[in-house]
Formats: C-alpha cells, sequence, structure tokens
C-alpha cells in the first residue's frame, strides 16, 4: 500500500485538463497567496469564508492575500451544520458583492465539510460559477469533502437536496490545524475513514485496526499517511465517476441512505453527520449479513473498529426515529430510481454493490439489532 504520497492529484472525470493537486503538508495554508499567484492569476477579489471556531484560521490567509494585492475579506457563518442552506449562501453572495467581485474572483473555504459543501455551492453559482480553493480544517473535510467537487446545501426536507458539482482549483491540507479539533468532530471523521477502507481497501481497513491507537492519539507519523490514503482513494473514485453516472461514486454513500435519514430526523443537531455515518454503515452491514451477503466476521470488524474510534452504531435515545419515519426520509434520497431505494452493501470487506431490490421490511429490521 502506497501511503507516502503528500501531494494527490485528482483527475475528475479522468480529465488531467481538470484537474488539481491536494497539497497535504504541515503550514499549507500558509501557501494559499503562493497558489493564487500561480493557479488563479486573474484573481483580484477573494472572500474567505469560515466559522466562528476558525478565525484565527482564516484571518491571516485574508491579510496574507491582500499582501499579494488580492481585495480579500472574512466571511464568518455559523458553526453547524444548519448554516448549510440556501439563506447562508445569500449571506456570501453578499460579501461577494460587497467586494463588487466579477467572474476572476475566487471563493476560498477555511472549516470542516459544512463551510466547503456551503461555500463551494456559492463558488458554482456566484454568476455562474467561480473559482474555490478549500482549505479543510476537520478531519472529516481532509479525508473526503474538500475533494471531489460535492457541493450543496440542505432542505428543510432533506440533506444535500440542491448543489452542484464544483471542483476545487485546489486542496491546501495542513495536518495540523487538527490540533484543535474537538475530539467529538475528530472521531466524526473517522467514520468517513473506516468507510473507505470497507468500500475499497481491505488492506487499508487492516493498517487503520493496527494503528488504532496511534490514530486516536492523533500522532502525526500515521495521520499524514492515513489522509493520504483516503485522498487516494476518493481521488480514484472521482477520477472513474465524477458525476456520479456509472455507480462508482456510489460506492462512497456506504451508509449515507441511512445516515442522512438519520440527520434529518435529528434536526441537524443532536447527530454529527460523521456519526450518522457510523449509525447507518452499522445497519446497512446488518442488512448485508441478514441478507447473507456477508460474513457475521465482517460486520464484527467494523463494528469493533467504529466502537474503538468511539463512534456510535445505533442512534441516540434522544433521536426520535421509528422505522416508518426513517423510511419515509430515505425515500428522499438522490440514488432513488422512480421512488424506488437503492442502497449501497458490502459483498466482502473491500468491496460493495448497489442493490435496488431491497424489500423496505428488511431495511425496518436492520435499524435494530435482533
Ligand atoms: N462534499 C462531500 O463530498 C462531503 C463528504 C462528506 C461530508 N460532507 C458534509 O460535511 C459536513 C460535515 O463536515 P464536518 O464533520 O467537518 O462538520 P463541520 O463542518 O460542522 O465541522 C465540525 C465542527 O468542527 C469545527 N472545526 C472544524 N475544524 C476545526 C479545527 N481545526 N479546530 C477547531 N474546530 C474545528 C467546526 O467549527 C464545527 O464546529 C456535512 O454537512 C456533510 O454532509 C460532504
Ligand atoms: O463524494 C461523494 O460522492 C460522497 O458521497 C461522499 C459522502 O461522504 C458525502 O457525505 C456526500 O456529501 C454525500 O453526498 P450525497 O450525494 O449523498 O448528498
Ligand atoms: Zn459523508
Amino acid at each position: 500500500m502506497s501511503i507516502a504520497a503528500r501531494t494527490v492529484q485528482v483527475s475528475p472525470g479522468g480529465r488531467p485538463a481538470s484537474g488539481y493537486d491536494i497539497l497535504l503538508e504541515p503550514g499549507s495554508s500558509a501557501a494559499l497567496p503562493r497558489f493564487l499567484t500561480e493557479r488563479l492569476p486573474d484573481c483580484r477579489a477573494a472572500v474567505v469564508v469560515t466559522d466562528e471556531h476558525l478565525q484565527t484560521v482564516a484571518t491571516p490567509m485574508a491579510d496574507a492575500l491582500r499582501g499579494v494585492g488580492v481585495t480579500a475579506k472574512v466571511h464568518v457563518v455559523a458553526a453547524g451544520e444548519r448554516s448549510k442552506s440556501l439563506e447562508s449562501m445569500h449571506g456570501i453572495f453578499e460579501a461577494l458583492l460587497d467586494l463588487k467581485a466579477d467572474r476572476r474572483a475566487c471563493l476560498v473555504a477555511v472549516g470542516g465539510g459544512v463551510v466547503g459543501d456551503l461555500t463551494g455551492y456559492a463558488a458554482a453559482s456566484y454568476m455562474r460559477g467561480i473559482a474555490l480553493v478549500q482549505v479543510p480544517t476537520s478531519l472529516l473535510a481532509m479525508v473526503d469533502s474538500s475533494v471531489g467537487g460535492k457541493t450543496g446545501v440542505n432542505l428543510p426536507r432533506g440533506k444535500n437536496l440542491v448543489g452542484a458539482f464544483h471542483q476545487p482549483a485546489g486542496v491546501l491540507i495542513d495536518p495540523d490545524v487538527l490540533a484543535t479539533l474537538p475530539d467529538r468532530e475528530y472521531h466524526g471523521g473517522l467514520a468517513e475513514v473506516v468507510k473507505y477502507g470497507v468500500i475499497s481497501d481491505a488492506e487499508f481497513f487492516a493498517w487503520l485496526e493496527k494503528h488504532a491507537e496511534a490514530i486516536l492519539a492523533r500522532e502525526a507519523g500515521v495521520l499524514v499517511p492515513l489522509i493520504a490514503r483516503c485522498c487516494e482513494l476518493k481521488a480514484a473514485v472521482v477520477a472513474a465517476d465524477e458525476f456520479e453516472t456509472t455507480g462508482v461514486r456510489a460506492t462512497l454513500n456506504y451508509g449515507h441512505t441511512f445516515a442522512h435519514a438519520f440527520e434529518n430526523l435529528a434536526g441537524y443537531g443532536v447527530l454529527s453527520h460523521g456519526e450518522a455515518v457510523s449509525v447507518g454503515m452499522t445497519c446497512a452491514a446488518r442488512l448485508a449479513v441478514a441478507r447473507g451477503m456477508i460474513e457475521q466476521a465482517v460486520f464484527d470488524r467494523q463494528t469493533a473498529l467504529l466502537q474503538r474510534f468511539q463512534l456510535p452504531i445505533e442512534l441516540p435515545a434522544a433521536v426520535d426515529a421509528s422505522a416508518d419515519a426513517v423510511l419515509a426520509a430515505m425515500r428522499s434520497d438522490k440514488k432513488n430510481v422512480a421512488g424506488a431505494l437503492r442502497l449501497v452493501l458490502p459483498v466482502r470487506l473491500g468491496e460493495v454493490r448497489i442493490f435496488a431490490d431491497v424489500p423496505e421490511e428488511q431495511v425496518a429490521a436492520a435499524l435494530v439489532a435482533s
């Protein structure tokens, strides 16, 4: 397994011309002015979007941009999933208009997946599309949301129901910023990390099991290779199926049909995305065992690793989610065709497939341990 890479190249849809680099190194956020000068030389105005927890990271970045002649300001949204809204997007448009930003302007997303998805969709929409630079600061954003171009916001009726594919011009990952990430958010990011092992890389899954203690301690020696491997795995999927048309990219949605329903029913507060994905992957694996698709041992290994990473494997009591309510929410999933659920389920450790023939009673039965 090659886990030494520090720069990961992404070629969406296999088109090198629209490719970009993920720069993974301590201090990489300081590279923003150079990055803009080299990659977006016409950019004269930039809005750096962040939330209140990352202002000390975002503010020096805007200052540094001003140092190379770019008119820059920081725009702060409230931390948390509820900011992934059309209303928050409107605030970003106002900030761009205040700077008299034209089509050569760019948006810089400094934060977790919420800031990244929101800012990305604003970049895809403002004047029909301006450049975006992703500076992910949560583990989840480093290993997943900053890469691959999925952007969007939530609607009251469901997660990510509006959005666009809009690839960043580049991704700057500074693993040192993880030092301030709260434990709960760090663990949430590990859910998406476990996902990569289950969907596409059994060897990486075993590596996670072996290094679980060092990973929990956030040791740099394991963190950098861990992030790099996830980025490589995601880049390969995005190269094969940028717009989720062939089914390859849908594998990244393992556990998510359940998870998005849980997040919506929980009102986007009680449960983080990563926690919801952890419970969702547990339900999906339980369903696969019930259908005779995987051995119980695979379910047990996934469960043990999720629990080792201090992630939930069942919904907290505070989430009032009857099977009927969960199924109703799952029917809004974007993967569904003609109202029929399409679920990503494991067929062995390291491989998942999409199933469109799962009876809803089986899905309901998989929601809780028997
Ligand atoms: N676009 C994609 O491909 C994709 C992939 C996975 C998840 N997502 C989306 O990402 C979102 C979840 O992202 P998230 O888990 O990063 O949540 P988040 O963006 O809400 O961040 C979690 C919390 O951590 C704080 N934080 C982030 N970095 C920090 C740091 N270095 N120090 C201190 N605090 C820090 C944030 O302020 C926030 O309070 C969800 O909306 C999910 O749907 C998108
Ligand atoms: O990049 C992808 O493709 C993913 O599905 C990654 C997921 O981890 C992520 O949560 C994504 O936002 C889900 O997208 P959606 O299309 O199911 O809304
Ligand atoms: Zn996800």
